[in-house]
C-alpha cells in the first residue's frame, strides 16, 4: 500500500472526535470540589488557554511576516490576534455569574495555585515586551517550560521589530536603542516617538508603518482592557482577599494596569 493509499484511508476513516482529540479535551475538565461552579472555573480557564494558544501562534506568525517584510500578511495575523483577545475579554461576564459565595466553597481546593502560572500569559506579554525581572523564578520547577520562556524573554518582541522598521525606513534611531538588551524592560526614546509621530502626521507617506502603529495599539488596548475586566472580575468575586499566588490580590492586579507597552504610540497623541 503506498503512503497516499494509507493516508486517504485514514482520513477516510477519521471521525470528527478523532480529528478534535475530543476524547482528551473533554476528559481534561477534573473538579476537586464537588461544586456546581467548579466546571465554570475549570472551562473559563481551558477555553482562555486555548484562545492563548492561538494568540502566541499568530503574533509569532506576524512577527515573522513583519521580519521578512511581508506587512500585508503580518496586519492579518494581528487583526486576529485582536479579535481573540475580544473573545476572551468577553469570557469574563460569563465567570461574573460566580457569586462571592459560590467560589468560597472550592477555592480552597485550589492550594497555591494561580493564574501567576500561566506560562502561556507570560509568553503573550514577553512578545508585548513587557518584561519584568524576577517573572521567569516561578516556573524554575519545571525547566522544559522555563527554557521555552526564557527564549522567548531574551527575544526580540513585536515592538522590537516594529522600531527597525523604523529604522529600515529612514528614520534616525540610535544603535543602542536597535542593538539593546531584549530582555530589559523597554525605556521610551525620544527619537522613536520623533519617527512614530511623523509617521502619524504624514500618514500618507507612511501608510504601512501607519497601519503597523495602529494594530500595535489595538493588541495594548485590547490586552489592557483584559487585565481590567480580570482585575474588577477578581475584585467582585474575592474583594481584597489575598490571592492564592500570594500577591497582594486586587492591588497586585490594578498596578499593572500603569504600564505601557508600546509608550511612544500612546506619548504622541497628545501632541498630534
Ligand atoms: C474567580 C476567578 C479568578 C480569581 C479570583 C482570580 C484571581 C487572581 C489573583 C488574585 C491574581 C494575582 C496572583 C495571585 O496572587 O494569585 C491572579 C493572577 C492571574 N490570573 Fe486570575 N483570577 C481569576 C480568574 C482568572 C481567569 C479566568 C484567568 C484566565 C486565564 C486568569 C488568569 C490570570 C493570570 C494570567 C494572572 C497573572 C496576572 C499577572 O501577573 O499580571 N485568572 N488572578
Ligand atoms: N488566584 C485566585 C485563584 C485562581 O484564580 C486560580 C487558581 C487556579 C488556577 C487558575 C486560577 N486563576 C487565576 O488566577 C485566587 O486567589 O482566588
Amino acid at each position: 500500500m503506498s503512503d497516499q493509499q494509507i493516508y486517504t484511508d485514514f482520513k477516510n476513516d477519521m471521525t470528527y472526535a478523532d480529528y478534535l482529540s475530543l476524547d482528551q479535551l473533554l476528559a481534561a475538565q477534573n473538579r476537586l470540589s464537588g461544586h456546581h461552579d467548579e466546571m465554570l472555573f475549570i472551562v473559563i480557564h481551558q477555553v482562555s488557554e486555548l484562545w492563548m494558544k492561538l494568540i502566541i501562534h499568530e503574533i509569532q506568525a506576524a512577527c515573522e511576516s513583519l521580519l521578512s517584510n511581508q506587512f500585508e500578511p503580518a496586519f492579518k495575523q494581528l487583526a486576529r490576534v485582536s479579535k481573540i483577545q475580544e473573545q476572551i475579554i468577553k469570557a469574563w461576564d460569563v465567570l461574573a455569574t460566580m457569586t462571592p459565595s459560590e467560589y468560597i466553597e472550592f477555592r480552597d481546593s485550589l492550594g497555591k495555585a494561580s493564574g501567576f502560572q500561566s506560562y502561556q500569559y507570560r509568553l503573550i506579554e514577553f512578545s508585548l515586551g513587557y518584561k519584568i525581572p524576577h517573572i521567569l523564578k516561578i516556573y524554575e520547577q519545571d525547566q522544559d517550560i522555563y527554557q521555552v520562556l526564557e527564549k522567548a524573554y531574551q527575544e526580540k518582541g513585536l515592538y522590537d521589530i516594529a522600531i527597525d522598521k523604523l529604522s529600515e525606513a529612514g528614520f534616525h534611531i540610535p544603535e543602542d536603542i536597535l542593538q539593546r538588551d531584549f530582555s530589559m524592560p523597554y525605556k521610551k526614546n525620544a527619537d522613536v516617538k520623533a519617527a512614530w509621530s511623523e509617521v502619524y502626521k504624514d500618514s500618507a507617506t507612511h501608510w504601512t508603518l501607519y497601519q503597523l502603529a495602529e494594530k500595535l495599539v489595538d493588541l495594548e488596548d485590547w490586552h489592557q482592557q483584559w487585565r481590567f475586566r480580570h482585575m474588577k472580575t477578581v475584585e467582585r468575586i474575592i474583594g481584597f482577599k489575598k490571592g492564592t499566588g500570594g500577591s497582594a490580590g486586587v492591588n497586585y492586579l490594578k498596578s499593572v494596569l500603569d504600564t505601557y507597552f508600546f509608550p511612544e504610540l500612546w506619548d504622541l497623541r497628545t501632541e498630534l
